[in-house]
């Protein structure tokens, strides 16, 4: 129950020793258990099913994998690892057989000092050889130590690389993102696959010697010590499938006693969690969280415990009769005692090695479970990459259009968010073209769809009538840029988070000055600790917060800086104060002026009266589209509706009037609903038009 892995890994609790009752917390606090649907990790069966035989059987395949990601990391660390291993095997088995020589002179007939004299060369010998795989061992350490770094380099940018290289459906994709977050794990297991590969190589060689010693001894010894060893491999690995469904069993539980921690330390949380006084309640279901963990963790090491006992009752029993065996083996005089000796150190070495090797394997295999994820999408990915290279974008692009396009977001209930729609947006001069409808309408959708992050499910978007499907879509990435109310805030810098547009070229200071210009932040960035080096998160020491209305700025300020010829503003305005606001619209429509394209999502029907053309959209479809002006003329039109909605507001709200009946407050002076309208200019203007 480690916190490992905790993040993103859980399953159904399938551990029949494993208590179900869902804790009080659990259950007042999340509605019921935490469970975590598994049904992307195809390995959970097989790590259930895990046995000796089968681990055995995967060996070949576990190293092999290891050392082809080791491979493709650092071939010369790779083949150093490797050759130093082999010595070392090689040098551990000649010292079991140097020993056996050396017993074997030292314990034979004749005098002392000759025996002495015999034995020394091959002391001196097996003093050199255990030297000399001293050092092998110490080289391998040498060269895997910067080897598993690497490793786990190489298997994390290739995962990153997919990750940003997919399709936005990929990453919507409820099956695909579980892929995505299990196989993360991926690269850290990689890395530790490879001091476990090394350490299994190492004792199945040491293992190889011992068992040639003690064949060549009697072959009887060798089953003895399998004998040994086999009640130790059993305990290890029940132990660890025992622990492995624990934690499986209990990983939401833990991630949702971490959470409650989390919350406790959360800065948005602090000013409810103070004046609300929620500290002591939240604290009180941590600790009733956590209790139960315990309660795991006691029964887990009860059963451990008792199996470990088991084990070592059994390898007792057939260390006793091996060791009986031997003395049996003696007095018969099948064995001689130099013999017996080598016998002792060959079971004692192939015991330790034995032991070493199904725990090393147990962790190899495990590992190898979390890289085979990571195995399955870089795979799966391939198929979900945005398509590289197609046709170049026509130059110059006159216009796009839709026809009769419908989308479902692919994580969505399947239902279509945007059902045949047909509009054309003119791109060869500059326009301001308003999408305008209620929530959910599908304005932000359409606006991605034209943007390419997705591909329609149903009729056709084309850019001077080739088909977006054939188009170099990177190419169409670099024609537009979006202002989003939600842009993303970089934990980086203020000149980062400005430039972070257009990435793939230096920073261009005079852009840079243009673009703080036009989203008016030039005060806001001298008057900044660092000036446009201030980190802005408080994450880190040094860092500085902004407001929304600030981040807004800054937002608007990277798209300008991107400078393409298609700028997306959804809601670009809806943190920004009145003058602001104000100010953002004159600019859209200057930009306009200008020769850019601008499709502008907004809720402010006072500023959509500048656009060039409306697109009305209602659940999903186009319902009307033109000028302001002719959708104002259609009285019973969704645009009239909306409009003259928001024109409400801002009508005189009466005063109420006097019990004497006399003249209102109100008769004399309208109380604005929103002061801030009447200072953007556009309060007055809306309630104008609506009235005409
Ligand atoms: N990533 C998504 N996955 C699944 N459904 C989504 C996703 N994004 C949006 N939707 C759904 O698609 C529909 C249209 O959403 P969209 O954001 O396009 O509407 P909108 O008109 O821009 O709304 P708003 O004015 O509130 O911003 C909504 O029902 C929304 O729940």
């Amino acid at each position: 129950m480690s916190g490992r892995r905790g993040a993103a890994r859980g399953a159904e609790p399938t551990d029949p020793d494993s208590p179900e009752e869902v804790s009080e917390s659990e259950r007042e606090l999340f509605g019921g258990q935490l469970v975590y649907d598994t049904s992307w990790a195809q390995h959970e069966s097989d790590r259930y099913q895990l046995n000796l035989r089968a681990m055995l059987r995967a060996l070949p395949r576990l190293v092999g994998g290891a050392v082809g990601l080791a491979w493709r990391a650092d071939r010369a660390a790779t083949t150093r690892v490797a050759v130093a291993e082999l010595l070392r095997g090689v040098c551990q088995a000649l010292g079991l057989l140097g020993v056996n020589w050396l017993l074997t002179r030292l314990l034979a007939g004749g005098e002392i000092t000759d025996r002495l004299r015999d034995a020394l060369p091959v002391a001196v010998l097996l003093g050199l050889v255990a030297g000399l795989g001293a050092v092998c061992g110490a080289l391998s350490t040498l060269a895997a130590g910067p080897l598993e770094p690497k490793v786990e380099r190489v298997a994390r940018e290739r995962y990153l690389e997919r990750a940003y290289q997919v399709e936005m459906a990929a990453m919507e994709d409820d099956d695909f993102h579980r892929l995505l977050e299990s196989a993360q794990y991926g690269a850290s297991s990689a890395r530790r696959m490879i001091p476990h590969s090394v350490a299994v190589v190492g004792s199945l060689l040491s293992l190889v010697a011992a068992g040639a010693v003690l064949t060549a001894l009697h072959p009887v010894l060798l089953p003895m010590l399998v004998a040994i060893v086999l009640p130790r491999a059993w305990a290890t690995l029940s132990v660890s499938r025992r622990r492995y469904r624990s934690f499986h069993r209990w990983v939401q539980h833990s991630r949702g006693a971490a959470m409650l921690s989390r919350l406790m330390t959360d800065t948005d949380a602090a000013p409810e969690i103070r004046v609300h006084g929620i500290g002591p309640y939240i604290l009180r279901h941590f600790r009733g969280m956590s209790v139960s963990q315990e309660a795991e963790q006691a029964r887990l090491a009860r059963l451990a415990a008792r199996t470990e006992l088991l084990a070592a009752v059994c390898t007792g029993l057939f260390t006793l009769a091996t060791y009986l065996l031997l003395a049996g083996l003696l007095w018969s005089g099948v064995m001689a005692l130099a013999a017996a000796g080598t016998a002792v150190l060959a079971i004692r070495t192939g015991t330790g090695n034995l032991d070493g090797l199904v725990r090393q394997l147990n962790y190899l295999h495990e590992e190898s479970l979390y890289v085979g994820d990571l195995d399955r999408l870089l795979a799966e990915s391939e198929d979900r990459r945005i398509p590289r290279g197609g046709r170049r974008l026509p130059d110059p692009v006159r216009c796009v259009e839709f026809d009769r396009v419908s989308f479902a977001y692919p994580g969505g209930d399947g239902e279509p968010v945007l059902r045949e729609v047909s509009l054309r947006l003119p791109t060869d001069r500059g326009a301001v073209v308003a999408l305008v409808g209620e929530n959910g309408s599908g304005k932000s959708t359409l606006a991605k769809l034209l943007c390419g992050l997705y591909l329609p499910d149903g009729g056709t978007i084309r850019w001077d009538g080739v088909e977006v499907t054939e188009l170099d879509r990177q190419e169409i990435f670099d024609y537009c840029a979006i202002v989003h109310q939600d842009h993303y805030r970089w934990p980086m810098t203020a000149r980062v988070n400005t430039t972070i547009s257009r990435t793939d070229r230096p920073v261009d200071e005079r852009r840079l000055a243009g673009a703080a210009a036009h989203a008016g932040i030039e005060r806001l960035v001298a008057e900044l600790p660092k000036g446009w080096a201030t980190l802005l998160s408080r994450t880190f020491r040094g860092g500085h917060q902004l407001s929304g209305g600030q981040w807004q700025r800054i937002g608007i300020a990277r798209a300008h800086y991107r400078d393409a010829p298609l700028l997306v503003v959804d809601e670009p305005t809806a943190a920004l104060d009145a003058k602001a606001e104000a100010r953002v619209f004159d600019q859209i429509r200057a930009l306009a002026d200008r020769g850019q394209t601008i499709v502008l999502i907004t809720h402010r029907m006072a500023s959509v009266r500048h656009a060039d053309q409306v697109h009305v959209l209602h659940q999903g479809r186009l319902v009307e589209s033109g000028s302001p002006e002719e959708l104002l003329a259609d009285e019973d039109g969704h645009y009239r509706a909306l409009h003259d909605l928001q024109a409400a507001q801002f009508r005189p709200v009466p005063a109420p009037r006097p019990a004497d009946g006399g003249p209102t407050a109100g008769d004399e002076a309208a109380a604005p609903v929103d002061s801030g309208r009447q200072e953007s200019g556009g309060g007055g203007e809306l309630t104008g038009a609506g009235a005409g």
